[in-house]
This record gives C-alpha cells, structure tokens and sequence, in this order.
C-alpha cells in the first residue's frame, strides 16, 4: 500500500475576516516537503493575511491549519518558529538595532538569550545567514538606516537564521532592482534544491513566478487556481482575476512563460471558448451546483455581476468563461449593472440561482425582469432544499405547490417586499422554474439546442 505523504503545512476549510467582515472562505491547501509554491493574487486578494494564517500569527475563525500533521495552535510560539520562518513585506523596528543584531533575532527560537548569540554555533549560522543574504558588508550599519532593499535582504538573513523547515515571504522581490530581485529568488531557489527548505512566496510578478515556482496559487479571497505555471497563467484566467488582458506565450530563447500587456497592434484575444451563450446570476454559494454542472457540461457561461469575496465569485473565476465583478460589500453600481444589461442582451438564456435578494442585488434581479419582459428565457433555479419536498408536493394540489413556492420566494427577499414582487414579476412575465440542478441544465442544453436551429 502506498502511503499518502504527510504534508508539511496544511490549510482545512479556513475561513477569517477582520472585525467581522469575511475575507478568506473555504481555503483548504495541502503543501508537501520540498515544494517551492507562489501565492499570486491582486492587491487586497488576502495573500499576506492567508501567509499570517499559515505562519500562525493569525488563528482561523473556521477550519485549523497543520503543521506536519499537528494542529498549529498547538505547537507553541517557539516550536513553531523553530520550523517556519516568515519573511513579512515591511519590518519597522522601534530600536536601533544594527543588522548583526537583527540576524541574531532569527535565533531566539533556539537559545534562551534575547540576541540568540549564545553559543559559538549559534554565532556562525548568523555569519552564514548574513554572508547568504549579501548582508555581511553591512553587518556594523543601523537597520532603520537602511534602503528599503537593504532591509529587505537583512529581513531574508534574519529568517535564514532561524534554520526553518518553512520559508514563507510576503513579496520578497517588492523593494528590490531587478539584480536583487534575482539574486532573492535565486537564493530562495537554491535553499529549496539544496537544503529542501518549503517554500511558499505571494508574489505581484507573474513573470518572476513563472520562472522560479513549480505550483502557483491563484488567490481571490480563496483559491482559484491551484497548478501548474502553464495552467494558471492562463490570459482567461488572469484577465477575469486581475481584470486586465494580457498575452501569455514563451519568448523566443526562453524556457519559461512570460506574461505582457496585449500590444497595441496585437489582434483582441482570442478565448479558446466559444463566446457564452447563457449568464449566470447567483450569490452567496447558490451557484456553486449549478456552475459546476455547466462547466461539466463544457457549457460555456458568463456569470456576475458578482462581489469579490462572494464564494460564488471565487468559483466563477475558475469555471465561467468571463465575470463581471463588483468590489466586495458593495452595492450593483451603475456602471456594473450597464455591463449585465450589455451581456443580457447577447446571451441566449439566463440562469438566476436562488440568491438571497437584498438592497444591493436587487438591481440585479431588475435587470433580470426587463430582459425577461424583452424576451430574453429565463430559468429561475429553486434551491435544493426547495428541489428536495418538489416529487411530495407535486402529489398534493397544484395550490400547495404555488404556495410553498412563493414561501420559497419570500424567505430569499430581504428588501421588505420588492424582492419577492420581482421574482413573482419573472413568473408572470415567463420565466421556467427549474426545482434542481438537473433540471436547470436540461432547460439550458433544451435553449442552446433551440436557439442553434
Ligand atoms: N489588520 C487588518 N484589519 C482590518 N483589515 C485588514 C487588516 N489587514 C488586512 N486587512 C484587509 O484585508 C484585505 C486583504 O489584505 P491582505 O494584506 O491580506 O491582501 P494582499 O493580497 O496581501 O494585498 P497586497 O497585494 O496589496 O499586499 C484588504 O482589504 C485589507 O485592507
């Protein structure tokens, strides 16, 4: 029997938000010994705080994260440093401590004095980190006086001081010119096949990811893509994430991708997938089956508009062929709403999943009544809770079956009454009610088929 190895750092279904606003849902990740693994993601994606979370400076508010197989919060400050060391984005010190003095924080995981230069040994893994980080010459200087660079290579020697097992950096290469960039990366690589150091990096450069990480995570509030350079620097992909085109090819004489802004001259992007003919609108995780028995399906969809941080956001990036985003705890702004109406109007069929109705979606849902009322099918998936007493109701009266339809209706209205008229408006105005995943895709492949005669 083949054993399943034991990862070095896990992530089980974390959830965490500050001060009460969600930020991080659902992120589970396996991380083996010796994988070098760069966390890619836009501003405010949640990269440094899933780096916090995994380092343990953060506790999940939902879901644990392990460390060689033991709960994290269990290990103790000191043990845990003692096998994973963080290098953070900025690193302000209220004293004025000189680099030598820094470097020999890394140790205090190790020795019971404050400076960690105890014993002799102790004083050469210090030397050796400052000599691997290009920091020695500036042994003497004061931290707080140095460039930002500067700083940053003393931060990597004070990590590499601590001998971790696991090497987490918060955009190592921000402060660095390209020779520093390099030489980072080339260290961190070298501490990876040398010493089989883990590594995980956030990372803004795609182009520096794709050259020195094997796996690259694509994160959005959670993960997207969890794979290979050539998969998740995907320009579809990128471009419904970043929410900017890109091209992505191999330059001639190189061995890696390489991600550029689209030239001028350069023909749009072509998507691999045929334009989408069906939109989605859900919410909330109401159309997480349903775009996943499209995407199964190979049917091509668009879906939104759709928060940042919402789980079905996270999900239609992977899956659906374009996303319209709104920022997260937003409302539908105008110019979102323009874009649904713009997408409305090309699309064959539209798929509204049960989404809960409140003041800043139910734009939405009006949108979704005019495109019905201009002839636009529309499928009104019920929940599968819903789904689950239809074959019941459907050996009762008619009656009964309306009724608990419009309970349905109601519970998901949380707008005092304008969302519940409005999904009553989509019955009367056509819309099909689809009372399971099943049966929203056989209405789909039923309107593809149609609209292709
Ligand atoms: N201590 C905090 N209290 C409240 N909100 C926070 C805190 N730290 C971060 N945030 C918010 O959480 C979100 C994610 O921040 P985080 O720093 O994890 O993202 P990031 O992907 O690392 O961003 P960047 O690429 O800009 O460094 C942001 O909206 C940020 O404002």
């Amino acid at each position: 029997m083949v054993e399943k190895p034991i990862s070095v750092l896990e992530a089980q279904e974390v959830a965490f938000g500050y001060k009460q606003q969600a930020l991080l849902y659902d992120v589970s990740l396996s991380i083996q010994a010796g994988e070098m693994v760069g966390l890619l993601g836009p501003n405010g994606s949640g990269k440094t705080t899933l780096l916090r979370l995994l380092s343990g400076v953060l506790q999940p508010q939902q879901g644990r994260i392990l460390l060689e197989g033991r709960e994290l919060r269990h290990w103790g400050r000191r043990k845990a440093a003692q096998r994973i060391a963080v290098v953070p984005q900025e690193l302000h010190m209220p004293f004025a401590y000189t680099v030598e003095q820094m470097v020999s924080l890394g140790r205090t995981p190790f020795t019971s004095s404050f400076w960690g230069t105890g014993r002799p040994q102790d004083r050469e893994i210090i030397q050796e980190a400052m000599q691997e980080a290009g920091v020695a010459p500036l042994s003497e200087r004061i931290f707080n006086e140095l460039s930002g660079g500067e700083r940053q290579r003393v931060t990597i020697a004070m990590a590499l001081a601590q001998q971790p097992a696991i090497l987490l950096l918060d955009e190592p290469t921000s402060h660095l010119d390209i020779k520093y960039q390099i030489e980072t990366l080339e260290l961190v690589q070298q501490l990876n096949r040398q010493r089989g150091m883990t590594v995980i990096a956030a990372m803004h450069d795609l182009n520096l990811a794709s050259r020195y990480f094997s796996r690259l995570l694509l994160f959005q509030r959670g993960i997207v893509a969890d794979a290979t350079p050539t998969e998740v620097l995907e320009p579809g992909l990128l471009s419904r994430v970043y929410g900017v085109q890109v091209q992505v090819g191999i330059l001639r004489g190189a061995e890696h991708l390489s991600v550029l802004p689209p030239s001028q001259d350069s023909p749009p992007l072509k998507s691999k997938q045929p334009a989408p003919r069906v939109h989605l609108i859900a919410g909330g995780g109401s159309g997480e089956l349903v775009m996943r028995a499209l995407a199964d399906a190979r049917i091509s969809f668009s879906a939104g508009a759709l928060n940042i941080g919402d789980s079905d956001h996270t999900l239609a990036l992977r899956l659906a062929e374009d996303v319209i985003t709104e920022q997260p705890y937003t409302p539908i702004s105008a110019g979102i709403l323009e874009q649904v109406r713009q997408r409305l109007q090309q699309v064959d069929l539209l798929l509204l999943c049960p989404a809960a109705i409140g003041p800043g979606n139910l734009p939405l849902f009006q949108e979704a009544l005019q495109a019905a009322r201009r002839g636009l099918p529309v499928v009104l998936v019920t929940a599968p809770s819903q789904a689950a007493c239809a074959p019941e109701l459907s050996q009762e009266s008619s009656l009964d079956t309306e009724q608990v339809l419009q309970q349905a209706f109601a519970a998901r209205d949380y707008t005092g009454g304008a969302g519940l008229l409005c999904l009553q408006q989509l019955m009367q105005a056509g819309a099909i009610i689809a009372s399971s995943t099943a049966a929203a895709l056989d209405e789909t492949r039923r309107h593809i088929a149609y609209a292709l005669e």
